[in-house]
């Protein structure tokens, strides 16, 4: 997988050689290139913004550098199978079912705005030629596209297969698939007792039949908790 940046700041993503991530970079299983969009402007102060037409506060971002950096960077033929990732908060959900999808493509190219936005029409240029996703992370917003898109990468690339050592851990968490759309439980480990707190004693009681009972009704409690929006009649009444 080959995942490029395109923004002002690319240092954001030098963080990208750590940890795990560094290690899928090592490993082959991604290849991570970051570009500075002023590379692509040719006047004196490197020019990437502009007053809105129409007036309005902030300024946006021209579309003449991004064109120029995506025919650099992308080719200036059509391609489906590029994904091009516009973080804003007026983007459809990311979900994991979003990172999932993504998870299987061989090239994303995220395009990280800042000021008030890009220029709509580098959105529709990109949409003529490439997969386009314009993806909210939530109901916030960020000064711009940048930690989105380190984000979902992480959410993306954790996904790939070959990236986690134990692909099991990825089946139990919560919004997985396995999970029926519920939160993962509460977690222990060593030791049992911890500044007058217990493990609950289900959980050390080697009877598979009761823990798994008992992670399924705290997965349920905790869901109607905090997500009812996660819980639908069906999964309500299978519940
Ligand atoms: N656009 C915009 C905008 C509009 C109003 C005020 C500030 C900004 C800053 N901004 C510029 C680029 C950009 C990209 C993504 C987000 C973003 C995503 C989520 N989920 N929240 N915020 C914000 C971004």
């Amino acid at each position: 997988m080959r995942l490029d940046y395109l923004s002002i700041f690319p240092g954001y993503f030098d963080v990208l050689g750590i940890s795990l991530l560094g290690k899928a970079a090592v490993n082959g299983l991604v290849d991570v290139y970051a570009h500075d969009l002023r590379d692509w402007t040719h006047d004196r102060h490197r020019t990437v913004d502009d007053t809105p037409c129409g007036g309005g506060a902030g300024m946006v971002m021209k579309p003449d550098p991004w064109g120029e950096a995506f025919d650099e960077i992308i080719g200036t033929e059509p391609d489906p199978s590029v994904h091009v990732v516009f973080p804003s908060p007026s983007g459809e959900p990311f979900t994991q079912s979003v990172a999932h999808d993504l998870s299987s493509v061989e090239r994303i190219v995220f395009c990280c705005g800042r000021y008030e936005g890009i220029d709509h029409r580098v959105i529709d240029y990109a949409r003529s030629m490439w997969t386009v996703h314009e993806v909210s992370l939530g109901d916030y917003v960020l000064n711009g596209g940048e930690v989105a898109a380190l984000a979902i990468t992480e959410a993306v690339v954790r996904l790939v297969p070959g990236f986690m050592g134990n692909p099991q851990s990825l089946a139990e968490e919560s919004f997985s698939a396995g999970q029926d759309g519920l939160l993962e439980y509460p977690l222990f480990t060593r030791p049992v007792s911890w500044r007058g707190l217990d493990v609950p004693e289900v959980l050390m009681s080697g009877h598979h039949g009761r823990i798994a009972k008992w992670r399924r009704d705290e997965s349920i409690r905790l869901t109607r908790e905090r997500r009812p929006d996660l819980t639908d009649s069906d999964v309500s009444a299978r519940h």
